[in-house]
């Protein structure tokens, strides 16, 4: 379970900015909504442990994430979170399995070629395991991002506006991806988005005012 509890968060000089609690179940799919500004990143980079929140508590899988060490911190969310940014960051001067099997030894974990083919069979580029992030389209490379984030099977799977920068077969498709992926791995997926095409997808809503 992924509980946040009086959280709230004071960027340097700014606005308190408050977020009320929200209890998330191993396996659920959740919609994180809310306007241009609202919070919707601050609260993803707190959820994934990039920023301790000025108050409140955040716990994953019974661990209060900002009790660990910064160092058990990093592999704590190497081995657990999966992150899926708007666009994929991967490393362009190393192949697309390179890039997979760099995401398993941060994790401390040992380096895995069956669970690389694995999970780019299951998202259907598997032929790609050899080419460069440059040789990719846009859409396989947000199935690589996919892939690079579920590799280790993260308890949490996370995407902010993963979608937007697709078009409407690219994002039907890549949201397809995420949900199967999650259901795989019995992971709970947050996607944060704005994007219309998204919403009908998921019965779980999480809304910033
Ligand atoms: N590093 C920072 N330093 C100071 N203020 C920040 C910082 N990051 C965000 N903010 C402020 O915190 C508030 C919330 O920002 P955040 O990026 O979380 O919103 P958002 O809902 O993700 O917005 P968008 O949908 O436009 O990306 C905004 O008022 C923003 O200006």
């Amino acid at each position: 379970m992924i509980s946040i509890k009086s959280v709230s968060h004071t960027y340097n000089g700014a606005q308190q900015i408050s977020f009320k609690d929200w209890e998330i179940n191993n396996g659920e799919q959740w919609l994180l909504l809310g306007q241009s500004g609202s919070g919707k990143t601050t609260l993803l980079h707190i959820l994934t442990g990039i920023l301790k929140p000025t108050q409140g508590e955040v716990n994953i899988d019974q661990t209060s994430i900002y009790q660990l060490s910064s160092k058990a911190l990093d592999q704590f969310r190497g081995q657990k979170i999966g992150i899926i940014f708007q666009k994929p960051h991967l490393i362009k001067s190393l192949s697309i399995a390179e890039n997979l099997t760099m995401a398993q030894s941060f994790a401390k974990l040992p380096e895995d070629l069956n669970r690389v083919d694995e999970v780019l069979t299951s998202l259907g580029i598997a032929d790609k395991r050899a080419a460069y992030p440059s040789e990719l389209s846009q859409g396989q490379l947000q199935r690589v991002s996919i892939a690079r984030a579920v590799i280790n099977k993260p308890t949490l799977l996370i995407a902010d506006e993963p979608t937007s920068s697709l078009d409407d077969e690219n994002a039907a498709a890549v949201l397809q991806l995420l949900m199967h992926q999650s259901g795989l791995n019995q992971a709970t997926l947050v996607v944060a988005t704005h994007d219309k095409r998204v919403k009908d997808a998921f019965t779980n809503t999480y809304s910033l005012t």
